[in-house]
């Protein structure tokens, strides 16, 4: 465990041996204290065994460090991707010693890629990565899946973009409206972020929630090109209520349109979910396949993101092309020479196996916005679990956040530099700034990207010089093909760091928790409003209290929450009635305006 270096004053003479690396060195304090001023203050104590022994980290010795950046850097030049892990202060012995760890993760990947149950919980594979090599697939109706899903995501998309598939309108589809959400949301809309065009064939806008108010946004700026709109609704299960509700809100409006909506409406889902029997029955427009053994979060090589791309203009074969390298990189096992093994090892460093540091991710590029946020489901919704496959509680996870540079420079990487020391940091770094041609000297010498590699790399030194550690994940371009190459590396990684935790990546039990409680919510506004629905039709009607509610729904214990359930309807103009402060709850009376209220809730 990491420690200050005053930390080190009572240490005796005394030498480690075996323990020094080359960024490592293990010394006795008068060693240490012969090491000039400045060196010694930027020094950190990385580990003491015993109370005699210290190991120092001497990496900010430039020579050292620069020698530790060419020793790990990790190149893959077919897609024009490079990661430094130079500035996580791991040492050789820390490598030496996760070996073994990273043996077994490595047959576990093996495992996972040759069909074994690797989601033990669902009884399910893991085959995201047969996706672009659909040759690795473990059986051959799945590699025919996989070649005929891709082959109707192009010929629909092409039909589309082309024309040969108009809307009802009889002109060409102008726009998609994509409703989804969690894995069926977050791949599509970073993807659309990052790699379509400034004119695509189609604009895509997304629902991805069942706020009211944001639906409306969505539908309103769409206009009247919602005669033009080809609406996706993505989801696996089928079954999840906020696309649920999304989809019944733009039928909604296809209705008051006058449009008919199955003529515009695209289904991703499992074979035989209730999306996909709406679909079939309602004759919607087209249905793409979701496979049982994709999950959400690992779904944007999927029908999930790649028919929203392909209708942008965004050339899929690349994506999938520049996965397929990274995955192939990603299957050697030696880890200095595996981009993702490299990722995982400095995860779990830095965060001492236990997710005890967050990872703050820092896209020095505008259109790589998204990428925290869809990493955060990636990593926190594969990491984040009570018990490994042991059935030991261990609350594992890895905390995932972050926007852009150097725009998160002027917001709160004050408190990364010189706050409490919970993070690690990772860059995101693209050489390339601007398109050739269109870059220019806005001072002699320097150009606009200058200043934003120039935020970077001066961010990245100045939190290394105050012992904040970093990753630099750098591509040469944002292109289909690094950006594909760049999710395979954070799904492969994610993969090995559970293995080395010992967890199930591939599961979400804690999701189920809130999805059930809010369906609890949903059942006891029901019972209230029945209750209120029957003391309103009195003659004359009987005005409630909450605690009257709450003794007549047979739920004393949920007072608060039946308090919550009538401000919030109250709020809404619906037809009920609440005299009394809301910032005094015991002071109101309820009662419906009219009692026709079973008809309307039930
Ligand atoms: O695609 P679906 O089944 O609608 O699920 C959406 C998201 O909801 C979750 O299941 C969590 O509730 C995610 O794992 C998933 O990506």
């Amino acid at each position: 465990m990491a420690s200050s270096i005053s930390g080190i004053h009572d240490l005796n003479p005394q030498k480690l041996s075996g323990k020094a690396g080359i960024q490592t060195a293990a010394l006795t304090q008068r060693q240490f204290l012969s090491f000039p001023r400045k060196q010694q203050q930027q020094a950190k104590v990385v580990f003491v065994a015993g109370e005699n022994d210290v190991v120092l980290q001497l990496e900010k010795d430039p020579g050292r460090l620069w020698s530790r950046y060419v020793e790990w850097l990790y190149q893959n030049k077919e897609v024009g991707l490079y990661l430094d892990v130079s500035r996580v202060g791991f040492s050789e012995s820390f490598v030496g010693e996760m070996e073994g760890l990273f043996e077994k993760a490595f047959e576990d990947m093996e495992n996972l890629e040759k069909g074994a149950i690797s989601n033990p919980d669902e009884g399910r594979m893991v085959g995201h990565y047969w996706l672009r090599n659909s040759n690795l697939a473990p059986k051959p109706i799945l590699t025919q899946q996989i070649d005929d899903a891709l082959h109707s995501i192009l010929a629909f998309a092409n039909h589309v973009v082309s024309g040969s598939i108009m809307s009802p309108s009889g002109g060409r589809f102008t726009q998609i409206l994509s409703v989804g959400i969690g894995g069926s949301a977050l791949g599509p809309q970073f993807v659309a972020q990052a790699l379509a065009p400034d004119n695509p064939p189609l604009k895509i806008s997304f629902i991805d929630n069942t706020d009211p108010a944001g639906i409306d946004h969505q539908i309103a700026q769409l206009g009247r090109e919602l005669a033009s709109t080809l609406v996706i609704v993505i989801s696996k299960s089928g079954g999840t209520p906020e696309t649920r509700n999304g989809l019944l809100e733009v039928q909604k409006a296809f209705r008051d349109a006058g449009l008919v909506f199955a003529k515009q409406g695209v289904a991703i889902t499992q074979e035989n979910s209730l999306l996909d029997n709406t679909a079939r029955i309602e004759g919607w427009l087209a249905r793409f396949p979701m496979f049982d053994w994709v999950g959400g979060r690992t779904s944007e090589m999927s029908a999930v993101g790649l028919l929203p791309a392909a209708l942008q203009g965004i050339d899929i074969r690349e994506m999938l092309a520049g996965a397929a390298v990274m995955d192939e990189a990603t299957r050697t096992t030696e880890v200095r020479n595996n981009p993702a093994a490299l990722l995982a090892l400095s995860w779990y460093w830095a965060s001492n196996g236990v997710g005890s540091k967050d990872m703050v991710v820092l896209p020095y590029k505008d259109s790589l916005l998204l990428f925290s946020r869809y990493l955060q489901q990636l990593v926190m919704e594969s990491l984040g679990k009570e018990f490994d496959l042991d059935g030991n509680r261990v609350n594992q996870g890895l905390t995932v956040y972050g926007n852009k540079g150097s725009t998160d420079q002027h917001a709160y990487i004050q408190q990364l530099r010189e706050g409490v020391p919970n993070f690690f940091a990772t860059f995101i770094e693209v050489l390339r700034d601007r398109p050739p041609g269109h870059d220019w000297e806005l001072e002699p010498g320097v150009t606009c990207g200058d200043y934003l590699f120039g935020m970077l790399h001066g961010t990245r030194s100045a939190l290394y010089n105050n012992d904040r550690e970093s990753i630099t994940v750098t591509i040469e371009e944002v292109t289909p093909r690094s950006v594909g190459a760049m999710i395979a590396l954070y799904e492969r990684a994610v993969g090995l760091y559970a293995s080395l935790v010992n967890i199930n990546a591939y599961h979400q039990p804690g999701v189920e928790a809130g999805k059930k409680a809010a369906a609890e919510v949903l059942a006891l506004q029901k019972r209230v409003l029945t209750v209120l629905n029957e003391a309103s039709c009195k003659e004359p009607v009987e005005p409630l209290t909450l605690d009257e509610i709450a003794d007549r729904c047979h739920a004393p214990e949920d007072i608060e929450m039946i308090y919550k359930i009538i401000a919030h309807i109250a709020a809404n103009d619906r037809a009920l009635i609440a005299e009394g402060h809301c910032g005094s709850p015991r002071s109101i009376k309820v009662y419906i305006g009219e009692c026709n209220v079973d008809a309307l809730y039930d």
